[in-house]
């Protein structure tokens, strides 16, 4: 799977939200090849995946079926996964959700539920495991924006605007607990072309429009995503923080 191996990762506890699936699910993968004991949380049920994952790597990721917008669940999974595979070291915060909306059509619950899982779940797995990382001297954050926010795009406003915060909060977070060796830094991709943006939005002339934008010219996998989130969450990346990487073929640092 792995074309580059971290020692540092070898061992390491690793969390991950929405692990079983699209992004997630690659990054499960990659995380599981460096030797790393992974736990993971998602809404729908995650065994196949896990026993694919076991029969491949031979050690299942431990997968705990959480809605990560009920904190006290959210903080029950994360307690869980420290007493299997030991105090987490690397949170990785990648569950959201880019449902489609127009502004003069949400209501507050709407708006509140847009927050819950694309901003409040990324601030309060950070509160669960920014003790864990006290405890043992450090360890590495990555929340998962995404360069829409920065695009200007128009029917994902709610979604947009957590992104937006996302980076925000990594900034105030890097500051936060550094003085902890906690480094905190944003990845927001491109487009990347996963199961559900195939099936949902991903129409041929979207898709072209796309690639015009983009420098390189093939669309970005799950894969993609995978090397760049390893080298934020090891060692590799020991004095960056309260970054917000983009990785989207040359779509906003160039146009920008
Ligand atoms: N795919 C893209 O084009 C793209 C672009 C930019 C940013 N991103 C970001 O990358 C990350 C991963 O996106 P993806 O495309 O793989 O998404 P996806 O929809 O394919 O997978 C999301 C995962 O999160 C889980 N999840 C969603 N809501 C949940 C909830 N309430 N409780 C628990 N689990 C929940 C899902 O079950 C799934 O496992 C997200 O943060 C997204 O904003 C994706
Ligand atoms: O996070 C995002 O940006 C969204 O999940 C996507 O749906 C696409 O990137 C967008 O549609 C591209 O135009």
């Amino acid at each position: 799977m792995s074309d580059f191996q971290y020692g540092d990762l070898d061992g390491a506890s690793v969390f991950i939200t929405g692990g079983g699936a699209g992004i997630g699910a690659a990054l499960t993968e990659g995380f599981l090849a460096q030797g790393a004991k992974v736990g993971f949380v998602q809404r729908s049920d995650a065994s196949e995946f896990c026993a694919e994952m076991a029969a491949k790597y031979g050690r299942a990721p431990h997968f705990v079926p959480c809605d990560i917008t009920d904190t006290r669940a959210l903080r029950a999974a994360i307690d869980e996964v420290a007493e299997v595979n030991g105090p987490v070291s690397v949170l990785v915060n990648n569950a959201a959700n880019d449902t489609r909306h127009a502004t003069l059509d949400m209501d507050e619950a709407d708006w509140d539920a847009a927050m819950a899982v694309n901003l409040k779940a990324y601030f309060f797995a950070t509160q669960a495991v920014v003790p864990m990382m006290q405890a043992i001297g450090g360890g590495a954050i990555i929340n998962f924006s995404s360069i829409s926010y920065m695009l200007g795009i128009g029917d994902l406003p709610a979604y947009t605007s957590a992104n937006g915060a996302i980076t925000a909060m990594t900034r105030g977070h890097a500051r936060e607990f550094g003085c902890d060796g906690i480094r905190v830094n944003a990845l927001a991709p491109g487009w990347v072309l996963t199961e559900r943006q195939m099936r949902l939005w991903a129409t041929p002339e979207d898709l072209s429009a796309f690639m015009e934008k983009q420098c390189l010219k093939r669309h970005l996998t799950p894969k993609d995503i995978v090397g760049p989130v390893l080298f934020l969450a090891s060692n590799a990346s020991a004095m960056m923080t309260g970054q917000c990487i983009a990785v989207d073929g040359g779509v906003v640092t160039v146009a920008a």
